[in-house]
């Protein structure tokens, strides 16, 4: 539904104001995000564009097959040469080397890879034992994923350099190579997908393709992989693995934060031991010594039938944020990895181009509050914009460094709940069971959005919210809101691949999802993402991986948090305070981001006054 200025008067004033100002600004907008992401090299990058012509570094020479650097080629045009990143880990991926890998947001760690993994021989498995390969045939590579979303990213990423010749592929050419193995009924949007993606992607009730045609890649959920593990455990032929990867490593993981008591720390430690993840059910299947008894049973069972790994495959770990103490728990607690055999890349923490935490330098973050009358105001002390000549990030100066044990933060958090269907199965009960948001904090996100979004957004929810009924909510008020979900949604879908900011949209899209389906979510055409409320749980982390959607490799964004005003109120006598906008100030501290103003809701009367007026001068 396009934006049009509306004719009732119930919540007139608002959908005026943002229909007035979308009017007036949107145009200024698009320029400055133009600009932005359209800049002249830095000096750093003429350096390191130079170093890389001078050391002619391309995908072939870093062992990607050549038919691989065609499709990437042909699909993607100005992905040219590797990072400083990828030339490390690219080899190793091809290799057989356990890798655990650190780096920013956005700086290409799943896209190099995909590369490696789509390069490494389909019909051999090494044997770290005797030091020899085998053939074999059977998946090659389990690529676990935290939710469908970004299992659908990677097939599609896929599909994409083996049509960009522009062949039409046959039957199970793309199921030959990548299938997705989620959770779920198909979604219902899925069938405008091409028809080899739509074979590629199957359901623990139906695994035949993987028998009748093992991929070379799986990517799958934990919850799906112990479905198939406990229905059709001869299905997935773990015993043909000679790579298991996981993504988004730090959001599938449970472990013993510190900073308790020891009775609290081995309270939860039984807990954990009692109901561990379904990804350290897997791992321990597949990589747990034969000592350990706990798992020694199902081990056995499926050593018995013939499709547990006997040699251990190669481990393959990242994340943009994995704290110190989940990173040795990797080497201790849980035993995956092996001292002394695995190749850390772990990011510098350059304060060049990202905070000490990681957030990225050319993102501008922002914090609205918004008040119980509906009034929406700059946080306090948010700093003046100033026009500055930097540049984008340079993603090459993140680099690659031996393992730093010196940036212990705080860790006391648990995982969230995963939910791997982002849009509810029974829409009506979902929307009962789940809580509505505060209207004036929804009205502020569509101002803002109106106000400064040439394109494409993303709102992320907290995971209490129902996004149905935001998405409901926020159209009713004139928004072009949809679902993220990528399996479900075309509208998602279609910015996949759009490479950059080109036009005002007419009727831009924002697209609503909670944290657990956003990370790893690459939308290149993104300028903005909207938080509402603060980030619960791990929220230092939350907020760096809902920030990372915008200002990937070396792009500009703006992230936006809306929260509430301080609310005193006095129950039983009792003063209870909540304070969340210096929950908020802290929380960016804590990562290195200073707030910046946002400049539509600056002097906020005055300016908006003088705005509407002009507008409502120019409708005349
Ligand atoms: N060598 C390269 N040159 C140019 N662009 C690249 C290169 N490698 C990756 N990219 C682009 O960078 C973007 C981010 O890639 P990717 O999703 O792999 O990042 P990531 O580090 O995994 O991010 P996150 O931590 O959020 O998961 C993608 O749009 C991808 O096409």
């Amino acid at each position: 539904m396009p934006f049009l200025p509306p004719t009732t008067t119930s919540t007139a004033a608002n959908l005026y104001r943002i229909w007035a100002r979308q009017t007036v600004c949107r145009k200024d907008v698009l320029a400055r995000y133009m600009s932005s992401n359209a800049r002249p090299p830095t000096s750093s990058q003429k350096r390191v564009n130079t170093q890389d012509a001078e050391e002619k570094v391309t995908f072939e020479a870093i062992g990607v097959k050549p038919p691989i650097v065609v499709a990437l080629r042909g699909a993607f045009p100005d992905i040219a040469h590797p990072t400083t990143m990828q030339k490390k880990l690219i080899p190793a991926v091809i290799g057989s080397q356990d890798i655990l890998l650190q780096d920013f947001t956005g700086t290409g760690k799943s896209f190099g890879l995909l590369l490696g993994l789509l390069s490494k021989s389909r019909d051999l498995t090494y044997d770290a034992k005797k030091g020899k390969a085998h053939a074999k045939k059977g998946i090659t590579t389990l690529l676990i994923v935290p939710h469908r979303d970004l299992a659908y990213q990677f097939l599609h990423w896929i599909h994409h350099m083996i049509t960009s010749s522009g062949d039409e592929l046959a039957p199970n050419a793309l199921a030959s190579i990548g299938q997705v193995l989620v959770r779920g009924a198909p979604p219902s949007g899925i069938e405008n997908s091409s028809p080899r993606i739509l074979e590629s992607i199957i359901r623990p009730s139906d695994v035949s393709s993987l028998v009748d045609n093992p991929p070379h890649i799986l990517i799958a959920t934990p919850t799906a992989l112990m479905d198939v593990l406990h229905q059709t455990p001869e299905a997935l032929r773990l015993s043909t693995l000679s790579t298991v990867v996981v993504d988004e490593v730090d959001s599938l993981v449970e472990w013993t934060p510190g900073h308790m008591t020891a009775y609290t720390s081995a309270k939860i430690k039984r807990k954990l031991d009692r109901h561990p993840s379904q990804l350290k059910s897997l791992l321990d299947v597949i990589y747990a010594s034969q000592s350990d008894t706990a798992v020694k049973p199902i081990r056995k069972r499926l050593l018995e039938q013939g499709v547990a790994p006997k040699h251990r495959p190669q481990l393959i770990m990242l994340s943009a944020t994995m704290r110190n103490r989940l990173r040795t728990a990797f080497f201790g607690a849980f035993g995956w990895f092996k001292r002394g055999k695995v190749l850390k890349l772990i990011k510098s923490g350059s304060k060049k181009s990202h905070g000490a935490h990681g957030a990225n330098r050319t993102t501008t973050h922002h914090v609205l509050v918004v008040s119980k009358d509906g009034e929406v105001k700059n946080i306090a002390g948010a700093r003046e914009i100033v026009a500055s000549n930097d540049c984008p990030a340079d993603v090459s100066d993140s680099l690659v460094q031996p393992i730093d044990d010196s940036e212990e933060g705080d860790d006391d958090f648990f995982p969230e709940d995963h939910n791997e269907s982002m849009v509810e199965s029974d829409a009506n009960l979902a929307i009962l069971n789940k809580s509505a948001i505060n209207p004036d904090m929804l009205n502020a996100v569509a101002t803002a959005f109106a106000l400064d979004v040439p394109s494409i957004a993303l709102l992320v929810l907290p995971a209490t919210a129902s996004v149905r009924r935001a998405i409901s909510d926020l159209q009713q008020i004139g928004v072009n809101a949809h679902g993220l979900d990528l399996m479900e949604n075309e509208t998602g879908r279609a910015h996949l691949l759009s490479r950059s900011v080109e036009a005002v949209d007419e009727n831009p899209t924002l697209l609503v999802s909670t944290l657990a389906t956003t990370r790893g979510i690459d939308l290149p055409a993104l300028t903005h993402v909207f938080i509402l409320g603060i980030p619960a749980e791990r929220g230092g982390d939350a907020y760096l991986h809902m920030a990372g959607r915008v200002s990937r490799f070396g792009r500009s964004g703006r992230v936006v948090t809306f929260v509430h005003e301080r609310e005193e109120e006095t129950i039983k006598g009792k003063l209870h305070v909540r304070d969340d906008p210096k929950k908020m100030s802290i929380l960016l501290k804590k990562i290195d981001v200073a707030p910046a103003k946002f400049e539509h809701f600056d002097s906020a009367d005055k300016l908006r006054k003088e705005e509407l007026e002009e507008a409502g001068n120019r409708k005349k």
